[in-house]
């Protein structure tokens, strides 16, 4: 093992109670036996594309911070295939749920997208180059490794199949090795207290992919 897949080792131990949680989370067996409700559903797919709406942006000011040019260029790239799964994914999914894009975005933004998206834009424009990485990481990880799981599980609604597709996708799965790369390079650059900072960025990001989803089976609104 080298010092790279030692730290990367150590970034999934810090999460994967978390993943194992996601997993158990009825939202996510509700995806893969068909049983989640489709207000839910709806409910995570608005949120999702205020979600990536932020993304997008985080991911260019991580382009923006980078400090080698191929991980400008991918984060750039990996920046505008948010906006495109925004775009194409979401339209089609809200058109089948009875809803529009446009409709959709003039729904309010609920208070675990806000505190999830809010710690990603914080993360990038006040934490160092290697915090922001370690904040947008478990977005991909998590997505990656829930999408090669729920595939193998298969689901009997063919609007939970064709979003399972979208992250069980090769080009999904390579996004993910790409970043787990660059991560493993950055902590190779990094002192011993730059690594625990992108371990803590990873963690908090992963605790609030969890919330979405818990949100997203509650269907979360202000209370107030
Ligand atoms: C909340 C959330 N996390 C990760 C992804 C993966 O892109 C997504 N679409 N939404
Ligand atoms: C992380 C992420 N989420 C949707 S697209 C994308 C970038 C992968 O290309």
């Amino acid at each position: 093992m080298t010092d790279g897949d030692r730290f990367v080792a150590a970034l999934w131990s810090d999460i994967e109670d978390i993943y194992a949680a996601i997993l158990a989370h009825p939202f996510i067996t509700g995806l893969g036996d068909g049983t989640l409700p489709r207000p839910a559903f709806r409910h995570f797919i608005t949120q999702d594309a205020h979600y990536l709406r932020e993304y997008a942006r985080v991911l260019t000011l991580c382009a923006t911070k980078a400090t080698h040019d191929d991980d400008v260029t991918m984060f750039a790239s990996h920046s505008a295939n948010a906006v495109t799964a925004e775009q194409t994914l979401h339209a089609w999914l809200l058109t089948e749920l009875g809803t529009t894009a446009e409709e959709a975005s003039a729904e309010p933004v609920m208070p675990t997208t806000l505190a999830y998206t809010n710690y990603l834009l914080a993360s990038a424009y006040r934490g160092s180059y290697a915090e922001a990485v370690g904040a947008v990481l478990p977005c991909y990880w998590l997505y990656a490794r829930v999408g090669t799981h729920l595939r193998a599980v298969g689901s009997p609604d063919p609007l939970y199949a064709r979003w399972i597709e979208a992250y069980a996708d090769p080009d999904f799965q390579e996004a993910t090795n790409q970043i787990l790369t660059t991560t493993t390079r950055i902590a190779w650059e990094s002192t011993p207290g730059t690594q625990l900072l992108i371990r803590t960025r990873a963690h908090t990001a992963a605790r609030y992919e969890y919330l979405f989803w818990n949100a997203a089976w509650h269907q979360e609104q202000w209370p107030i």
